[in-house]
C-alpha cells in the first residue's frame, strides 16, 4: 500500500521460497487425495439478505496448500489491504495521481438511516437526487409518456459513449435482457469508426429514438464527434434545434461540455470526479440499464453490489471472496508467471462479463509504476480474456488444456437457467460442462489411462499415446449463483471490482488513474492535423511517415 514495492513484504519472499521448494509437490490430485475435506476448506460462500442473492467460490482446485494460504493472507495483511480498503470507504483520496477519492460504493450505497456507509466527500449527498433523476425519467420514456418532437413515444434508445461510457452498460442490458422491455430497442454507438454509427441509425426512425451521450469528461473525440453526427442526422428532419432537448440526454460530470452542445442542464444526469469511468456503470452511466430494464431493476443492481461491499467490508479476510480472488491471482501472476486470467461464465447472458472486466481489471492494474513511482520489479495486472461457455471450449479451451502456458480461469454457472427450455435439458448439459471443465483441468489423463483407452493394438503408436494425455493440474476458481438477477449481476461485478483494488494494493499501484491511454490520444490530433494540412507530414519516424504517405497517395 502506500506505493511500497510488494517485494519488500516478508510474505513476499516467504512466497518465493515456497514456490521455489513446493511448486512441484503442489499437485491437485494428491493434494485432493490426501483431505477428504479439501472441498469445504477451501470454498467460501457470499450470502445477503436477499435469497436470491448470493455465491459460492469454490478455490478448492487451485495450486495451494493451508502454508501457501495462510502465506498469502499474512500479505494481505502486510501490505494493509483492510486499512487500504477501509480508506476507499472513508472518501480519502486514494488516487493520489489525480487527487480524488474512489467512491463507486457510494453509488450504491443506501442513506445513512437504511444502513448504507458514512461517506463525506464533496457529492456524494447528491447521489440519490441523480437516482431520482433517472427513476423519473426511465419512467416516462417506459411508459410512454416522454414524446418525441412528432408526439411519439421512444421505442429505441442510442447510447453514445465508449470505454467505462459504453462497456458497462453493454455488458449490463445483455446479462439483464430477460427483465428488458421488449420494445425498447437499445443499441450502442462506440467506435468512431462511421460504420459503427451508420449501421445504428440505419435501425433508427428520427421521430422516435432518444440518443444519449455518456461521456464523464463530454471530450472525448470519438463520442463527441458521434454525438454531432447524431445530432445532424437527427436536425436533417426534424429541422429546429429546440427539438434537441426531446432526443438527446446527457451524462456526465461536466456542465459547461454538456450545455455548448445544445444539451440543456435538465437534460442531464450528472455525476462526480470520485466515480472512475470503469466503475461507473452504477452512476448516471447506468442510464441506459435502467430505461432497459426498469428503475427497480436497477435499484436491485445496486443493492446487489451493496450487499457485496458490505461483504468485502465487514469480512474477515480468510473468507472474503475478492480478498480470496486478489489473493489466489497474484500467486499464479506474481509467482508463477501467469499471464493472463481467463473469464469463463456459463451463462449467455454474461458473454460480455470479460470483455467488461478488460477494461475494468487491465486499465486499472496495468500499470509499471507503483505509487511513489518507483518501477515495479514484479509483474501487475493481467491481461483478462475469456468468453462464454461452452463456445470457449469449442475455440481455445485446448490451448488450456494442452498448451505450454499457465492460464488460471474462473469458471462462472448459474444453478436456475432463466430459460429452462425443452424440460432444462439444454442447463444440465451445460452444467455438467461447467462442472466437467475445472475437473478435466484439475486431474488430466494420464498416460495409463490412455493406453487403457487405445487397448494394445492403438498403443503402438506412441505419438498417438503422447497427444492424448492432459497433464492437468491446471488451476481453477468456479462461482456459482442461484439465477442472473439483477442483484447477483451487481454482486458479481463488485466482487471483481474489489479483487483488482485488493491486488492493486498489494503491488502498490493506482488502480484508479489511466495515464497510459493519453499518448496515443496526443499523437492521433496532431497527425489528424497534419493530414488536413497541405504540407508534407512532419516530425515522424520513417515508418509512421510512410504509412500516413501511402494513405495520402491512394485516398480518394
Ligand atoms: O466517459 P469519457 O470521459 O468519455 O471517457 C471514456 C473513456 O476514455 C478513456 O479511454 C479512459 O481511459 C476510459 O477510462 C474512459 O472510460
Amino acid at each position: 500500500m502506500d506505493g511500497k514495492s510488494a517485494t519488500q513484504y516478508a510474505a513476499w519472499k516467504k512466497l518465493q521460497s515456497l514456490h521455489s521448494s513446493k511448486a512441484s509437490k503442489l499437485v491437485l490430485k494428491q493434494l485432493f487425495e490426501s483431505d477428504p475435506e479439501r472441498f469445504s476448506n477451501l470454498s467460501a460462500s457470499f450470502n445477503s439478505s436477499s435469497p436470491d442473492v448470493s455465491l459460492l467460490l469454490d478455490y478448492s482446485k487451485n495450486l495451494i496448500d493451508s502454508e501457501v494460504l495462510s502465506t498469502l493472507f499474512d500479505l494481505a495483511r502486510e501490505a494493509k489491504v483492510e486499512a487500504f480498503r477501509d480508506e476507499m470507504f472513508a472518501g480519502k483520496h486514494i488516487n493520489t495521481s489525480e487527487g480524488r477519492a474512489v467512491l463507486h460504493v457510494a453509488l450504491r450505497n443506501p442513506p445513512a438511516d437504511k444502513g448504507g456507509f458514512k461517506i463525506s466527500e464533496a457529492g456524494v449527498d447528491e447521489v440519490h437526487g441523480v437516482l431520482e433523476h433517472i427513476k423519473e425519467f426511465s419512467n416516462s420514456v417506459r411508459s410512454g409518456e416522454w414524446k418525441g418532437y412528432t408526439g411519439k413515444s421512444i421505442d429505441t434508445v442510442v447510447n453514445i459513449g465508449i470505454g467505462g461510457s459504453d462497456l458497462g452498460p453493454v455488458m449490463a442490458c445483455e446479462a439483464l435482457k430477460h427483465y428488458s422491455k421488449r420494445d425498447l430497442k437499445m443499441h450502442f454507438v462506440s467506435n468512431i469508426d462511421g460504420t459503427d454509427l451508420a449501421e445504428v441509425l440505419k435501425l433508427c426512425d428520427r421521430e422516435t429514438t432518444l440518443f444519449i451521450v455518456a461521456s464523464k469528461t463530454f471530450t472525448t473525440q470519438e463520442t463527441i464527434t458521434n454525438a454531432e453526427s447524431a445530432k445532424a442526422w437527427f436536425l436533417e428532419s426534424a429541422k429546429d434545434q429546440a427539438h434537441v432537448a426531446k432526443h438527446f440526454v446527457a451524462l456526465s460530470t461536466n456542465t459547461k461540455g454538456v450545455t455548448e452542445f445544445g444539451i440543456s442542464e435538465s437534460n442531464m444526469f450528472a455525476f462526480w470526479d470520485w466515480v472512475g469511468g470503469r466503475y461507473s456503470l452504477w452512476s448516471a452511466i447506468g442510464l441506459s440499464i435502467a430505461l432497459s430494464i426498469g428503475f427497480e431493476n436497477f435499484q436491485e443492481l445496486l443493492n446487489g453490489a451493496h450487499a457485496m461491499d458490505k461483504h468485502f467490508k465487514e469480512t474477515k479476510l480468510e473468507e472474503n471472496l475478492p480478498v480470496i480472488l486478489a489473493l489466489v491471482g497474484i500467486w499464479y501472476n506474481d509467482f508463477y508467471g501467469a499471464q493472463t486470467q481467463a473469464l469463463l461464465p456459463y451463462d449467455q447472458y454474461l458473454k460480455k462479463f470479460a470483455d467488461y472486466f478488460q477494461q475494468g481489471d487491465m486499465e486499472s492494474n496495468g500499470k509499471s509504476v507503483t505509487k511513489d513511482g518507483s518501477r515495479v520489479d514484479y509483474e501487475t495486472g493481467p491481461i483478462i480474456w475469456g468468453q462464454s461457455g461452452t463456445n470457449g471450449q469449442h475455440a481455445f479451451y485446448q490451448l488450456i488444456h494442452q498448451g505450454t502456458k499457465l492460464i488460471p480461469c474462473d469458471f462462472l454457472a448459474p444453478v436456475e437457467t432463466l430459460n429452462p427450455i425443452s424440460g432444462g435439458k439444454h442447463h444440465e448439459i451445460l452444467l455438467s460442462n461447467f462442472f466437467a471443465q475445472p475437473e478435466a483441468l484439475a486431474f488430466g489423463k494420464t498416460e495409463e489411462q490412455v493406453v487403457a483407452e487405445l487397448g494394445p493394438e492403438g498403443s503402438k503408436n506412441a505419438a498417438l499415446v503422447k497427444s492424448k494425455i492432459f497433464e492437468g493440474n491446471k488451476p481453477t476458481n468456479s462461482i456459482m449463483f442461484q439465477k442472473l438477477t439483477p442483484g447477483t449481476l451487481g454482486a458479481l461485478v463488485a466482487l471483481y471490482e474489489h479483487k483488482i483494488h485488493v491486488q492493486g494494493a498489494i503491488w502498490g499501484i493506482n488502480s484508479y488513474d489511466q495515464m497510459g491511454v493519453e499518448l496515443g490520444k496526443v499523437l492521433a490530433k496532431n497527425i489528424l492535423k497534419q493530414l488536413g494540412s497541405e504540407k508534407d507530414v512532419q516530425g515522424h519516424d520513417s515508418s509512421t511517415t510512410g504509412l500516413i504517405h501511402f494513405y495520402q497517395k491512394n485516398r480518394k
